[in-house]
């Protein structure tokens, strides 16, 4: 064939555990190896796909909800053989699942594609420590997940006390069997811990091709599914929000101080209009977690606000009327109201690595670049 085979890593891991982070530190930490990001966004806008190093449109962005249901294998074949080109010239595949994909299936899909150029290069499931055991109450399949990874990146541990730390490690590490488990914070990984990982034989990490098939799920997209149900987007719904209207920030605030318990996650990028008109405003809230990271508008990017909301149990139709309602059409907000929304801002940006501020610049051209 003469062509080596590009490993694809699958990247997984629940609602807001900081996938995007992770992939982001790897493009950015690459340094030499060239990263062919695939990005899985559940709801209607792509927030991962855009939040991804920052490149619009450089991702090959699959959309509509998790990759088991929106593509089949042929599709992803589709996607797989754009990025395996010789002239897109990659040395690893990276599939970032939406939070609510299923890994195993994902795994499956890989290992069932026909693309001679491409093999399995592992299972990466990311774990928010802070929300490790409210995850695994929400989902008893974490558990599993464990099990199947290759990896765990047991990520936010700044957010855990040092003694909890410990505990929560040789829990994780007992779940995850032969996975090799990695405390993290910011997804900051050593990239050899994946690139390195270079399964030949039958056995592909700790999930085979009969393992694989004893899940026993049609290849097809999720309509086909008998079992839809038992899907894990299944008992959640989400919202999407787009205005060119500027936000006004305590309504904003007022809105998710009060947000339901059901809304897990709300991520996307907020505009508050001439009360700072150099920046955008990237919001991440994952539980009762909430964090605004404001960064520079690009130069001629379209000034907007962009929302995905996703939860279970929650009313879309009204979270988008109160969004709406969030709109200061008639230009009311002053200065002192960003107030509330600064409070949560922090030093550490959501992407950039303060341990290595030269990393990104120093990143051989083209690297920090996923390729599509
Ligand atoms: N404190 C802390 N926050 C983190 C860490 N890693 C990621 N975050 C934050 O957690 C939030 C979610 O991170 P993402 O990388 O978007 O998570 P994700 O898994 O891609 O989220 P989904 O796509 O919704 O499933 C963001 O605000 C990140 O900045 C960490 O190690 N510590």
């Amino acid at each position: 064939m003469g062509r080596q085979q590009i490993p694809v890593v699958v990247l997984a891991g629940f609602l807001g555990s900081g996938k995007t982070t992770l992939l982001n530190q790897l493009l950015w930490r690459s340094r030499g190896t060239r990263i062919g990001a695939v990005v899985n966004d559940f709801g209607a806008i792509e927030i991962d796909a855009m939040t991804v190093a920052g490149q619009v449109g450089s991702t090959v962005s699959l959309g509509n909800g998790c990759l088991c249901c929106a593509v089949d294998v042929a599709e992803l074949d589709t996607y797989l053989e754009r990025l395996t080109r010789p002239e897109a010239g990659l040395d690893v595949i990276v599939i970032e699942a939406s939070g609510l994909a299923e890994p195993v299936e994902l795994v499956r899909m890989i290992l069932a594609s026909e693309n001679p150029h491409i093999r399995y290069g592992g299972l990466v499931e990311v774990v928010d420590a802070a929300e490790y055991e409210a995850t695994r109450q929400r989902h008893p399949e974490l558990d599993r997940h464990l099990a199947a990874a290759d990896l765990v990146v047991l990520n936010k541990t700044d957010r855990v006390a040092p003694a909890e730390l410990a505990e929560l490690l040789a829990v994780v590490r007992a779940r995850a069997g032969d996975g090799a488990v990695t405390p993290a914070t910011y997804g900051r990984i050593d990239p050899e811990l994946l690139f390195d990982r270079r399964p030949q034989t039958e056995r592909y990490g700790q999930l085979s091709f009969d393992d694989a098939r004893e899940e026993d799920e049609p290849e097809s997209g999720c309509d086909d599914h008998d079992d839809h149900a038992g899907h894990l987007h299944a008992a959640y719904d989400s919202a999407s929000f787009t205005t060119g209207t500027p936000l006004h920030p305590r309504r904003l605030m007022d809105l998710l101080d009060a947000r339901p318990e059901g809304l897990y996650r709300i991520k996307g990028f907020v505009d508050f209009g001439p009360l700072d008109p150099g920046h955008v405003y990237t919001l991440h809230a994952v539980g009762r977690f909430l964090r605004f990271a404001p960064r520079p508008w690009e130069p001629g990017e379209e000034r907007r606000t962009q929302l995905v909301l996703i939860g279970a149990g929650i009313d879309p139709d009204a979270l988008t009327a109160q969004l709406e309602g969030c709109r200061d059409e008639a230009r009311e907000a002053e200065e002192r109201h960003l107030w509330s929304v600064l409070r949560f801002v922090r030093a550490e940006e959501d992407t950039a690595d303060p341990d290595d501020p030269d990393a990104l610049r120093a990143a051989a051209p083209g690297t920090e670049q996923p390729v599509a």
